[in-house]
């Protein structure tokens, strides 16, 4: 198997890198914590997950990047692989959320986890922990294997070869051998438990007990048989007693129902000749009714007027009467119906007059009304035209008012207009006149204080020869003028104040002229109503009361008629009596046949029963003679019996019936008690034959567990043979195993640690391990130096490399060699020595061998180069393939130099 391909982002230190691997020596290279040691885990990771590795997934995670994924591509026995894993961070947790195996081969593809674990283990042949014992070497884990006990590391080499198989095989065997055993265990108790329920059971010895049983049986069976013969005599001879006494009792029965018979008989036929009697009897009492009953008829006959009364002169009589009673009904139905009608009609006659006659007194009614109405006119009339001759006379009055006045009637209105504008007119003259006066007066006055002072009135001057002065005489004229032309004013003021006056007196009467105007008007046309109304209802007084005299004539004519049909309809009711009394007569006559019908009918009766009795009276005298003869013959056949009784022979038979009864109680109670015997016996017998069987087929039983028991003991044996197979086939290849290991070790250890101090190695078949000085001495592993431990450890994996490599068959899985750090406890002496096994090692068949070192030596070894690097401030690592190993080996960095000593 071989490593091609690792590729990783976000794994550790690595943010992406991709590194190709090639068959061969790979050395990893770069300083302390650059991240060699992070590559060889990401290909562990790859093919184990996180399990067989120290951390949790979440340290496999960059710190600091949310998702990670490691891919690993591989080749194993020619076929290529090609594993990827993802993770992803939760919050706080790290799930693995890719997981697959692919190959070059479409039929192996694997998803999850758990399987692709599960198919790298198998095809490895090796799961994670053998993984790491033997293949990778894990910085500082070199003292893993010594330190181990010696049972731990037998498991590991065990498993590692695959010898756990064998031991797991030899435990299942084992428990195949627990099993067979517990099952034989159970087994042959059960066997156990038969042979001792066989013994109890022959024990008893249920042969012999049978055997009594039997012969008790047959005892019994020949003592019933005895019995039951005697029985069956006993019954004979009761049955024979019997069958005497009951012929005899027979004949007892039939002389007893005999004698009845004969009782029977002749009271029956004295009971018949009595009742023969009595029927002649009443014979004779009907022919009497007979008599009387044909005389009745006959006068019956002559009431209905029938010569004869047989039924068809009888009949037609009937029909004759119904055809008559048919007539009479319906001339009695029209009668009463024109009866009906006729009351009907002087009813209707009646009423109308009565109407009429209501109708005219109405009319009446209304006639005095309208002429009280009249009257009523009338008056209101006389004093309407009263009140139009009082007008007509005051309107003349008035009137004359106008005679002396320069107006006429309609004018007054205008005129005393007129005259109050002539009234106002001169009375404003006399305001005028009058303040002229006033005006004159005061001046005349002035002019008057201004002489006696001595000046002039008007200018106030010296009035001597003052103009105003001169004035003054015409003033006074003045104001004389002025007081006479104010007193005309006055005088005309009067004049027209009397003037309106008057004027006013004729507007009031020219109104009350209007206001008469109007109300005669009024008058006249009410005084023309009246007339007219008063007329008008006087001829309608005079047209309704020619209305009620016309109706009271139609209410005579009515009344009269009304009576007529009464009278009619009297006569006809009479009629209707007549014919009803008619229908009477006709029912008289009917009851009258049928009365001779049921004089005929009871006529015809009794003379029938009169031939039906006299019929039963010979019945009764031939029963009688019948019963006779049937008397003789009794009364002979019992006295025939009377005579055959033999009181002797019964006597006899009674007594042999009570000995064959007494003997037959005896013999069967002791029959009742045999057969319980027999039944008794029968039920033992039967109980031991049951027992007889189950004892048979307890034993065959038996026989086929026993059979079954040493089946499973020859199982066991193979079984216990089987698991001491497998422990000696373990035992013996672990042997060989060791061998092997030993040989290979002592030649590896010598190889790297050849030297004077030790021997050899021993490994014995516990696994011990025991180092051997050249004195003989032997030395616990633990107590040698750091270096030897390493170099020994070293020695010990590679022998089992070998072991492994060359040991098993077919495809050796034989993965890559991987070696963290292997020189860190070395001398340089010892590092080209490990140089040497390592090239030991791929001669052994080591396909591919990676080894993280510093070691120059190492380097120089390697085929390949590869060197790590981190970038000291991002923290990122990155790979590269170094094109010559064996010049970068020259260009080791200063460094790596501490990491080379120890
Ligand atoms: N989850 C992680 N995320 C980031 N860096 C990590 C993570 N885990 C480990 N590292 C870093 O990877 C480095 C460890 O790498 P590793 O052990 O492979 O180094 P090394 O080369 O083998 O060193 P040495 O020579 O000392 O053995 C450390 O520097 C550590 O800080
Ligand atoms: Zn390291």
């Amino acid at each position: 198997m071989r490593f091609d391909r690792i590729r990783l982002r976000n794994f550790k230190p690595y943010v992406d890198t991709d590194l190709r691997l090639t068959e061969g020596v790979t050395v990893i290279h770069g300083l302390n914590g650059s991240g060699k040691s992070s590559l060889l885990e990401a290909c562990f990771f790859a093919l184990y997950g996180s399990k067989a590795l120290d951390g949790t997934l979440g340290d496999m995670v960059t710190n600091g990047a949310e998702e990670s994924e490691v891919e690993l591509w591989f080749t194993h026995d020619g076929r290529s692989y090609h594993v990827r894993r993802e993770l992803k961070r939760y919050g706080e947790q790290i799930q693995t959320t890719t997981c697959t195996l692919d190959s070059d081969d479409e039929a192996i593809h694997r998803d999850g986890a758990t399987d692709v674990r599960a198919f790298v283990a198998d095809l490895l042949r090796m799961d994670a922990a053998a993984f790491v014992n033997c293949a990778y070497v894990r910085q500082g884990e070199v003292n893993k294997l010594i330190n181990a006990t010696p049972t731990e590391r037998q498991d590991m080499i065990d498993d590692l070869l695959q010898l756990g198989r064998l031991e797991e095989y030899r435990e299942r065997a084992g428990n195949a051998r627990l099993g067979v055993n517990e099952v034989l265990g159970n087994k042959r108790e059960l066997l156990r438990d038969y042979e001792s329920r066989i013994e109890e059971r022959e024990a008893k010895d249920p042969h012999e007990t049978l055997n009594a049983l039997q012969s008790d049986l047959s005892e019994v069976d020949a003592k019933i048989e005895n019995y039951e013969q005697q029985r069956e005599k006993a019954e004979q001879s009761r049955q024979q007693a019997r069958s005497v006494l009951d012929e005899h009792e027979e004949r007892r029965e039939e002389l007893a129902e005999l004698e009845a018979d004969v009782d029977d008989l002749e009271t029956t036929i004295r009971e018949d000749e009595a009742e023969r009697e009595r029927l002649g009897d009443r014979v004779g009492d009907l022919r009497d009714r007979v008599d009387e009953a044909e005389e009745t008829l006959r006068e019956r006959l002559a009431v209905v007027a029938v010569d004869d009364a047989d039924p068809e002169t009888l009949a037609a009589r009937r029909e004759a009467l119904d055809d008559r009673e048919d007539e009479v009904r319906e001339e009695l139905r029209e009668a009463r119906s024109r009866a009906d009608a006729l009351s009907t009609q002087s009813e209707t006659l009646e009423e109308r007059a009565a109407d009429a006659a209501s109708r005219a007194e109405e009319k009446r009614e209304r006639a005095a009304e309208l002429d009280a109405d009249a009257e009523a006119a009338a008056e209101t009339l006389e004093e309407r035209e009263a009140s139009l001759a009082e007008s007509t006379a005051e309107r003349g009055e008035l009137t004359a008012e106008f005679d002396d006045e320069p107006v006429a009637v309609g004018e007054a209105t205008a005129h005393r207009e007129s005259v109050r504008e002539a009234l106002a007119d001169v009375q404003a003259e006399v305001r005028e006149t009058s303040n002229d006066l006033a005006a004159a007066r005061s001046s005349v006055e002035e002019a008057e204080r201004l002489l006696e002072e001595g000046k002039c009135p008007e200018c106030g001057q010296s009035v001597a020869d003052s103009p105003h002065v001169d004035a003054l005489d015409e003033d006074r004229e003045r104001v004389a003028r002025l007081e006479n032309t104010l007193a005309e004013l006055n005088d005309r003021v009067e004049e027209r104040t009397a003037d309106v006056e008057r004027a006013e007196a004729l507007v009031e009467a020219e109104n009350r002229i209007g206001q008469i105007d109007d109300t005669r008007e009024l008058l006249e046309d009410g005084i023309a109503e009246k007339e007219s109304e008063i007329a008008e209802k006087r001829e309608r007084a005079a047209t309704l009361r020619e209305e009620a005299n016309d109706l009271e004539g139609e209410a005579e004519e009515k009344r009269d008629a009304a009576e007529t049909q009464a009278e009619r309809a009297r006569e006809v009711r009479d009629d209707v009596e007549e014919l009803e009394a008619a229908l009477d007569d006709l029912d008289e006559a009917r009851d009258d046949l049928d009365a001779v019908e049921a004089g005929r009918d009871a006529l015809d009766e009794a003379e029938t029963e009169i031939e039906r009795l006299g019929e039963r009276r010979a019945e009764i005298a031939d029963r009688n003679d019948e019963r006779r003869e049937f008397l003789a013959a009794k009364r002979s056949r019992r006295d025939e019996l009377r005579e055959a009784v033999d009181e002797e022979a019964v006597q006899s038979a009674r007594d042999s019936l009570d000995s064959a009864e007494d003997y037959l109680e005896k013999v069967t109670d002791a029959l009742e008690d045999l057969a319980e015997r027999r039944d008794d016996l029968t039920s033992r017998i039967g109980a031991v034959e049951n027992e007889i069987e189950e004892l048979e087929s307890l034993r065959e039983d038996r026989d086929a567990l026993a059979a079954r028991v040493e089946e499973l003991e020859a199982v066991h044996e193979e079984t216990e043979e089987l698991e001491a197979m497998y422990g000696d086939l373990r035992a013996e290849l672990r042997r060989a195993n060791v061998e092997s290991l030993e040989r290979m070790l002592n030649e590896t250890f010598e190889l790297v640690y050849g030297n004077d101090a030790y021997s050899h190695i021993e490994l014995d078949g516990e696994y011990e391990l025991t180092v051997y000085q050249k004195d003989g001495e032997p030395l616990d592993p633990e107590q040698l130096s750091g270096g030897e431990r390493a170099l020994f450890n070293l020695s010990l994996r590679c022998a089992i490399y070998r072991l492994l490599a060359e040991g098993i068959e077919g495809a050796a899985p034989t993965p890559p060699l991987i070696l963290d750090e292997p020189t860190v406890f070395l001398d340089s002496g010892h590092v080209s020595r490990l140089a040497d096994l390592i090239e030991e090692m791929r001669g052994f068949g080591v396909r591919q061998i990676l080894i993280v070192s510093h070691d120059d030596e190492l380097v120089g070894a390697a085929d390949e180069l590869v060197r790590v690097e981190k970038n000291p401030t991002s923290n990122r690592s990155t790979v590269e393939r170094v094109a010559d190993p064996s010049l970068s080996a020259v260009e080791r960095p200063v460094g790596d130099a501490e990491h080379a000593d120890d």
